[in-house]
């Protein structure tokens, strides 16, 4: 039976709720953008804006531990204090391994529904696995562009049995090989701020560890809709992979956007809500969004790191001391966490939660 594209719960069911995604909407023959995926005017993005970031030249690792720490660790600090995004190379993952990566997303998305659909979060056999569309499609004006899979880890053995066959692997691999760069990131950033945390405080606050998988299926409206609206992300730092198609947006100081330009084997890196928390504002957890395209399907690769559900986050005491004035208060990540994900993504508004009245 033909679709109606015209009725916004046929489409919703179909979409959301069967777990046909973004994927399955363009499979069915739809030939234009149906309604409740069309973006209110102040939401989408005109033109494929062509400024690129300038101050995203990507940061060379490899010297992070040898004779230019420095110089590097003052680049990251920089980069973290003033975008908050910005983009690595030599970062011990291999190429070969993002490559594997970009396929085995393809591989995912574009097998039949119905084997997608299993992972739907009321029917997943696993609470680790993640599959939907759009962010809180249910409170969303508009739902975004985007099918994900996400997968949780809490470690090898259970990543290797639950995560979709398909990625498993590579997105284990993913993980194992940039976290030791994930958390050194994280150390250079705290010393700057004359903190040094124990080992076990550090594993708190990036105790949640999860692989996403994003599908922004290629769109016949670019301008119509968005892949994913403005947003920070809520954790510490998260690594992204992004293939060649481009669309990642930050949002600059000025109120302009600017790309962050796909650049062959890098990876690129932004600071979390925590991180901007716990740094009592000096580094920024940056408002950031995706566009989509007529060109192509686009994949993304994020790994998001967190503290734990029952982490306590707030301005650590030294850059408390030093600022001499608390910016946020303390909250239960459980509590900061419950609130991110109830809200649909409106820039840097899940900051609120935990700022100092
Ligand atoms: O796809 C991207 O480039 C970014 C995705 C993103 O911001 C997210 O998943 O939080
Ligand atoms: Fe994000």
């Amino acid at each position: 039976m033909a679709l109606n594209y015209e009725d916004r719960d046929t489409l919703f069911n179909f979409v959301v709720k069967e777990g046909n995604g973004i994927k399955g909407l363009i499979d069915s023959g739809m030939s234009c953008v149906p309604q409740p995926f069309v973006q209110p005017l102040s939401e989408r993005i005109a033109t494929p804006n062509a400024q690129t970031c300038e101050a995203v030249q990507p940061i060379d690792l490899s010297e992070l531990d040898g004779p230019g720490h420095k110089e590097v660790a003052k680049q990251i600090v920089e980069a973290a204090e003033t975008l908050g995004f910005f983009q690595v190379v030599n970062h011990g993952v291999s190429v070969e391994l993002l490559e594997l990566l970009k396929t085995s997303a393809h591989e995912f998305f574009e097998q039949p529904p119905e084997n997608k659909a299993v992972y739907l979060k009321e029917v997943s056999p696993s609470n680790l696995v993640k599959y939907g569309t759009s962010f809180v499609p249910e409170k969303e004006k508009a739902i975004e562009w985007k099918d994900y899979v996400s997968m949780r880890y809490t470690n090898d053995d259970e990543a290797l049995q639950n995560w979709p066959q398909q990625c498993r692997e590579v997105a284990l691999d993913f993980l194992k090989s940039s976290m030791a760069m994930v958390k050194r990131i994280v150390e250079v950033l705290l010393e700057d701020v004359g903190v040094i945390l124990e080992e076990e405080r550090i594993n708190g606050l990036m105790g949640t560890k999860m692989v996403n998988m994003n599908y922004y299926p290629t769109c016949p409206s670019p301008e119509l809709t968005i892949g994913v609206g403005r947003h920070s992300d809520m954790g510490m730092l998260t690594v992204l992979l992004q293939d060649g198609i481009g669309g990642l947006y930050v949002k600059l100081d000025n109120g302009d956007w600017a790309e962050i330009p796909p650049l062959h084997g890098a990876l690129v890196i932004n600071v979390g809500d925590t991180l901007q928390i716990l740094s009592n504002g000096k580094y920024k957890s940056a408002e950031h969004r995706v566009r989509t395209t007529d060109i192509g399907s686009r994949v993304s690769v994020p790994i998001f790191t967190a503290p734990k559900p029952s982490e306590k986050i707030g301005p650590l005491p030294e850059v408390v001391e030093r600022d001499g004035v608390a910016r946020y208060k303390e909250v239960l990540f459980q509590d900061y966490m419950n609130n991110f994900f109830s809200n649909p993504h409106d820039g840097k508004k899940s900051l609120d939660f935990a700022r100092a009245d």
